[in-house]
Order: structure tokens, then C-alpha cells, then sequence
């Protein structure tokens, strides 16, 4: 694994260094945040997995390219979102492993450049998009998880700069999620940030309802906050008695009517393969399993899980699947919890399906459509890469000496948060 890595590291930093993404077919450069300007998402997402690793050459050559060229005065709208869990929270851990200052002002700048897209709010929804230099917000038309997967990294930020606005910030838009839950104790998942009202009646544990729930309970976890916890419990308590589905002896959790609970649709995300960890973190643990080996009877399956499978029919109704990490998420989570060895056992196979099919010329590759034999590459390798599987697969098997595996934080990007050991 750690191989595997580095070589992908070098091929990084040798052809792309700086770029966002690089393109492992053909060895390109790609951006994500904007479109002509990267921001060198992968060495921000890449630098804690290297300290685990303990690859400290690598880490000096990551921090030395940050510190000497990151900058977010960049005008131009950046998603809010997917900054904070990428930017905010790998600068956070990369100053958690490191103690590198530098690394704390940066996610600190970054952070501050995010908060008028909750500042600006009628409701404290936060925008979808902010520009980072003017602070110009934008996009109203928006998710409970584009609207509630802040706490972690901006709690973090408030305990290490003793600056309360971002929790509570971060805080403030997670109630008002939880205030729209249905009589049925179930949330929507789309929802306007201007004017609060819902624009969908589906509720979902997949994308774009996932990190909400993720993040109630981290929250709890991370700052001993009993109204996370409440909050929490009321909607997994919903989402287990209402939600929940046996179906061909396995436990799913179809997309259902917020307001009546009628199923909708039995398809399932990839990405809700982390629901199976969450579950067993939060004192669900036999669910948690349960979905575990559902989404194990999918790897099973297919190899590698496509981005969507139907599990009335277990056809692949969307055949792709860009290097999703959520089963060996939820696999390190469920071995952390129980200890069972069948969780590592699931994990080496999908390090080994990913090897097989997604290595390529300079590093790994998304696939395009995983039933094809053999499954079709695109050329594009995505930064949760870098701090995601590469970091489940290690802590599994590696033992490192840099990890506390009894009290530790990984957030929604896999940012290591609490439990590094210098
Ligand atoms: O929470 C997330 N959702 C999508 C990505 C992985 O599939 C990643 O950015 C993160 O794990
Ligand atoms: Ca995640």
C-alpha cells in the first residue's frame, strides 16, 4: 500500500505537482475548484496520509510547496463545501501531524474566507458558493450536507484559535436543518438557504444527505456538544424504525417520502457505504454491520461497487465509480469498533480490486464503467484519493506507531483530526 503510494506520489509531484489533479492516463494536469486555476488540492489532501506513513521526506517537499505557493486570495467562486471538508480540513490535519504554524494560519484564512456564505444568510444556511477574494456569495439552491458538514473542521478551528464564531456558525446551521425534520422525524435533503423552506420531500442516507448525520455525531464525539448527540439520535431513531429495509436477507435504507415514509427508490449510492460505519461508531453496531455486508454482497458482486446498484434487481443502474472510498471507510470504522478481522479481510480486497483495475501509467485512474471487461479508466484521479483509501488501507494493516487507534478523528475527507502521535 505504501508502494503503491509513493509511487503514485512521485509520478505527482514529478508531472503535476500543484494542480489540483493529476491525470493518470496521460500524466496532465487537471483543476477542481476552478476552472483554470488549481490550488494543489492533492498535496493539501496527500499531506497527513505521507506523515502516517512516515514518509517525512515527502511531507517536507508537500509543506515546502504549500507554504511557498498556496494562497486563497483567488477571485472566483469556490464551492463552500467541498473547501471547507478539502482545504480547511487538510490544512487542519497537516498542522495537527506536523505542528507546522503555517499550516494553521492557512486553513484559518481559508476558513475566514467561507464565512460570509453563512454571515450573509437570512436563515444562516449558508450559500453554496463564495467568492474568495470580494466575498461575493451565491447559489441559494442547496443541501443539508452543503449545509451541515462544517462542524468538525471549523469546531477544530475555534478550540485552536479560541475563536468561537466558527462553531457556532457552524452550529447554527445544523439546527436549522434539524428544526425542518417531518412529524416523522426524517429530513428532506434539498432546502433553500434564503428562505429555509425545503425544495425536495426525498430523504436520503446517500448524497446529498450523508455528512449531515456524519457530522451530528462527530460534533458529539469532538466537543462533547449532548445537543449534537440529541439531535442525532432523533433522526437515526427515524431513519432505523422508518427507513430501515430487510430485503433478501439484507439491510438497505431506500429513499423514502420525508413526510409519509412510502419507499421511493431502492438504489443505492457507494458513498452510502459510510452510513455502515457511522451506525456502529453511534452504538449501532449490529446495523451497522448488517449494511456492511450488503454492500459486501455488492464488492462481491461486481469487483469494485458501482456508483449506483439497485439491490431489488442488483443491477449496476450507474456503472461508474470514481475511486469512491465510503466501503473501506466504513470497513476501518466497523474493525476500529468491533475488532473483527472480516472488516480488514473486505478492505484487502478492495485494495486489491482498486489495484487491478484502476492503476495505470502514472497513478489511479476513476473508471467509467466498472461491469466492462475489464472495467473502462477515465483520465482523472480525484484529491479524496490522496487522503481517503490510501490512509483506511494503512491504518488497517500497518500498525503505525503515528496513530492512536483508541482515541482518534478522522473527518468526512479522512483529515485526521485527533490522534496523531509525534
Ligand atoms: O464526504 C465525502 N463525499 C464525497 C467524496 C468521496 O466519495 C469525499 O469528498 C468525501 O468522502
Ligand atoms: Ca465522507
Amino acid at each position: 500500500m505504501r508502494r503503491e503510494f509513493l509511487w503514485a506520489w512521485r509520478n505527482y509531484v514529478e508531472r503535476a505537482l500543484g494542480a489540483d489533479h493529476i491525470k493518470p492516463i496521460s500524466g496532465g494536469r487537471e483543476d477542481f475548484f476552478v476552472d483554470g486555476h488549481s490550488v494543489g488540492l492533492s498535496v493539501i489532501e496527500a499531506v497527513d496520509t505521507l506523515w502516517l506513513m512516515e514518509a517525512d521526506d515527502e511531507v517536507d517537499r508537500a509543506l515546502r510547496w504549500i507554504t511557498e505557493n498556496l494562497s486563497f486570495d483567488v477571485d472566483a467562486p469556490f464551492q463552500v463545501f467541498e473547501t471547507n471538508i478539502r482545504m480547511v480540513g487538510g490544512l487542519a490535519a497537516a498542522y495537527h501531524c506536523t505542528g507546522e504554524r503555517r499550516l494553521l494560519e492557512l486553513a484559518v484564512d481559508c476558513a475566514d474566507r467561507l464565512l460570509p456564505a453563512f454571515a450573509e444568510s437570512p436563515t444562516g444556511l449558508p450559500y453554496r458558493y463564495v467568492n474568495l477574494a470580494t466575498g461575493q456569495v451565491s447559489d441559494p439552491e442547496t443541501n443539508i450536507v452543503e449545509c451541515g458538514t462544517y462542524i468538525a473542521e471549523f469546531g477544530q478551528l475555534s478550540e485552536w484559535t479560541g475563536d468561537g464564531r466558527y462553531y457556532d456558525l457552524a452550529k447554527r446551521a445544523m439546527r436549522r436543518v434539524f428544526d425542518g425534520r417531518t412529524d416523522l422525524g426524517l429530513l428532506p435533503h434539498d432546502i433553500n438557504a434564503e428562505t429555509g423552506e425545503w425544495r425536495n420531500r426525498q430523504a436520503t442516507v446517500g448524497p446529498p444527505g450523508d455528512s449531515y448525520y456524519e457530522y451530528l455525531w462527530d460534533g458529539y464525539r469532538l466537543f462533547g456538544d449532548d445537543e449534537l448527540k440529541q439531535w442525532y439520535d432523533t433522526l437515526t431513531d427515524a431513519i432505523l424504525s422508518t427507513q430501515a429495509e430487510r430485503y433478501a436477507s439484507n439491510l438497505w435504507f431506500p429513499q423514502v417520502d420525508a413526510y409519509t415514509g412510502e419507499i421511493l427508490s431502492r438504489e443505492q449510492s457507494v458513498l452510502a457505504g459510510f452510513y455502515a460505519g457511522l451506525l456502529a461508531e453511534s452504538g449501532n453496531v449490529e446495523a451497522g454491520r448488517a449494511y456492511h455486508d450488503s454492500f459486501n454482497t455488492v464488492q462481491n458482486r461486481f469487483g469494485v461497487i458501482p456508483t449506483f446498484v439497485d439491490y431489488e434487481t442488483m443491477a449496476a443502474t450507474y456503472p461508474n465509480n470514481a475511486l469512491r472510498p465510503e466501503f473501506a471507510d466504513s470497513a476501518l470504522s466497523l474493525w476500529l469498533v468491533t475488532g473483527d478481522e472480516v472488516f480488514r479481510e473486505r478492505a484487502r480486497t478492495h485494495f486489491e480490486n482498486m489495484v487491478a483495475t484502476s492503476k495505470t501509467n502514472y497513478g489511479f485512474a476513476s473508471l467509467s464503467d466498472v461491469t466492462a471487461d475489464p472495467p473502462t479508466q477515465q483520465d482523472s484521479c480525484p484529491g479524496y484519493w490522496w487522503s481517503e483509501q490510501m490512509k483506511y488501507y494503512w491504518l488497517l494493516f500497518s500498525d503505525s506507531p503515528r496513530f492512536d487507534y483508541r482515541d482518534n478523528y478522522l473527518t468526512t475527507e479522512a483529515n485526521l483530526l485527533r490522534g496523531a502521535k509525534r
